[in-house]
């Protein structure tokens, strides 16, 4: 479909009610979402050889700030056009990513300082991550098997950058186990202090400064996060979530806060006597559902919350 410029000014009050209730904007913010940016950069001294790196991002871009008057009266004066704010995103992608907090962050304060009722917004990225075939140089495949995130969340002068990631699936086959939670008469599940633990990783972590090496803190929470699934005895998927996000806080003072949202992917051990074989352990159904859903919100105590930041984010309490 495209946009025609038609005058349609006489058609106010048609279609709506003769005597309309009583109503007020309590919130709003628009953009565009779902921006897949791809960036090529050259090692500009190599000519037709030179060497690739690639950057992969999904972004969306949403302003707030004054846009009563385009919700009321249908005047679209304040209104940055969602095309515009895709443009941009392209644009800015010319001049170069860096990082993804980097490039929302700089997303966000050129629309703040270029437009003077822009008085915010959220900026949100998801990267695909692409490694070298056989350290190629213009040759790739989706490294994976995490998709990194990060948001950055405008308020005036106050700018929240929280970073994450999704799809980072891990297992441990022993050092876990479940027991000392309440029976009643529906309770059937078996105590074990001998499990598969599963789940797919998902977490977003909150920074408290803009002043960081985004792609080395990246890596070092990923690492921890996975040293800490890997290591020790697991009472619950619960508290392995706890230990992670203590120990990604402890290693790493800019980080404030750490949500996880992580399902419980259930193996259970196969019942075979009914052809009068044993199963030590052995061999498991791996249950895709129902799947418990684990989720928590931990912080460093005493640091100031930021609970506006997170809203828009699904999918963690
Ligand atoms: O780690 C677990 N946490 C639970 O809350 C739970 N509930 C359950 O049935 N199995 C498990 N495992």
């Amino acid at each position: 479909m495209t946009d025609t410029v038609t005058d349609r000014t006489d058609s106010g009050t048609a279609g709506r009610p003769a005597a309309a209730a009583e109503v007020e904007l309590t919130a709003n913010q628009y953009g565009k979402a779902g921006n897949h940016v791809v960036r090529i950069t050259r090692d500009a001294d190599r000519g037709a050889g030179a060497r690739h790196r690639i950057e992969d991002l999904v972004v969306t871009s949403q302003l707030r700030g004054d846009f009563e008057a385009a919700h009321t009266e249908g005047d679209n004066a304040h209104v940055v056009a969602t095309d515009t704010q895709k443009n941009t995103v392209f644009a800015f992608a010319r001049e170069g990513i860096d990082t993804p907090e980097q490039f929302l962050l700089r997303l966000g304060r050129h629309f703040t300082e270029s437009f003077g009722w822009v008085t915010g917004g959220r900026w949100a990225a998801e990267q695909t991550l692409w490694a070298r075939i056989n350290d190629h140089d213009h040759a790739f495949y989706k490294a994976g098997p995490e998709t990194r995130t990060a948001v950055v969340v405008k308020d005036g002068d106050t700018e929240t950058v929280i970073a994450g990631f999704h799809g980072l699936t891990v297992l441990k086959s022993t050092e876990s186990g479940f027991v000392g939670y309440p029976r009643d008469r529906y309770t059937t599940l078996a105590e074990t202090t001998d499990r598969i633990l599963a789940t797919d990783l998902a977490t977003r972590w909150r920074y408290n400064t803009t002043e960081v090496d985004y792609d080395a803190t990246y890596a070092a929470v990923r690492e921890t996060i996975l040293a800490t699934f890997a290591a020790g005895y697991s009472k619950a998927l619960q508290h392995t979530l706890f230990q992670m996000a203590e120990s990604v806080i402890t290693a790493n003072p800019t980080i404030d806060e750490i949500k996880f949202s992580c399902p419980n992917n259930h193996h259970f051990l196969s019942d075979l006597s009914f052809c009068g074989l044993d199963n030590p352990n052995v061999v498991y159904h791996a249950a895709d559902r129902p799947y418990g859903l684990i989720e928590a919100t931990i912080a460093r105590k005493g640091a100031p919350s930021a609970e506006a930041a997170w809203v828009g984010i699904a999918g963690f309490c």
